[in-house]
């Protein structure tokens, strides 16, 4: 099977290298993995439906396997930085069925901490939510959206209702499975959610009350005032934000830097 013999030769590339962690993209046959954690120093990395990160030698990461290349190894790199599993200057080697290669980390603006650490689950369920909107747009269509979660007091204290909030008095989480569509729905209005680290979503129709003017913003040129504010909010205060361009681009912001940039429409 090809993902038996790139991960013979991913080990032995990472031995050369002395790297420390070789990254599954896809999960490999059990015996590959006990195989590794048995016969080498290595840390096994491995992208598929299950996170697990209790076992520092076998660390399972479910990100959306819709995600570009670029950006799986990006939030890899950030959460093995912020892990202390790897050091910046340090390479990891990464393998599928049909590839190989080494990864140098840097500690760029796609590393941020904080981001593995916290709302797990809500933040990749939004970002599935996001991926589908972006897509398939709304009554024809395109959306641009908001997501501020966590950190929730402090949300509220830079930002304010531009309308009646129609979350108000609903108990409303995004990882309950019939929520996806009220939240597409939602997804119409102007502003931004704010949902709780646990998933409760708080309010919609919310202003971001963000003046780039007085923080230190580290952004990639061009970015519209949603895109700023987003990130902003994530620089006031400890929440991840998750903004949705009409542009179909989807961005993750964190610490006021961006940590992922895709866009799904790239793919259709
Ligand atoms: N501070 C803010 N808080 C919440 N929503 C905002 C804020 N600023 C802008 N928006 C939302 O972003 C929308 C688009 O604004 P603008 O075009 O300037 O942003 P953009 O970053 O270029 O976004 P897009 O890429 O989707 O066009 C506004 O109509 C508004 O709904």
């Amino acid at each position: 099977m090809a993902i038996d013999v790139l991960s013979q030769s991913a080990v032995e590339i990472a031995e050369k290298i002395n790297s420390r962690v070789v990254l599954f993209l896809e999960a490999p046959p059990k015996e590959i993995e006990s195989r590794i954690l048995s016969n080498t120093e290595l840390t096994v990395v491995v992208i598929g439906p299950v996170f697990d990160v209790r076992n520092r030698r076998l660390i399972r990461l479910s990100i959306p396997l819709t995600l570009d290349r670029e950006s799986v190894l990006n939030l890899v790199s950030a959460f093995l930085l912020e892990q202390g599993l790897i050091k910046e200057g340090e390479s990891f080697v990464y393998v599928s069925s049909s590839e190989i290669g080494i990864r140098p980390v840097k500690r760029n603006l796609f590393a941020v901490n904080g981001f593995f650490s916290q709302s797990r689950s809500v933040v990749q369920k939004l970002l599935e939510i996001a991926i589908e909107l972006s897509i398939e747009g709304r009554e024809g269509h395109p959306i641009g959206t908001i997501f501020v979660v966590g950190d929730v007091k402090n949300v509220m204290k830079h930002s304010h209702s531009m309308l009646p909030n129609p979350f108000k008095g609903h108990k409303i989480n995004v990882l309950d499975r019939n929520s996806k569509e009220i939240i597409k729905e939602f997804a119409q209005l102007d502003g931004a959610f704010i949902v709780s680290s646990r998933g409760r979503i708080l309010a919609a129709g919310v202003y971001l009350e963000v003046d780039p003017k007085s923080l230190d913003l580290r952004l990639p040129p061009g970015l519209g005032s949603r895109h700023i504010a987003a990130a902003g909010i994530t620089k006031l205060t400890k929440a991840t934000a998750i903004s949705l361009s009409e542009s179909g681009t989807i961005r993750i912001f964190k610490n006021g830097m961006m940590l992922l940039e895709y866009n799904p429409r790239m793919k259709y």
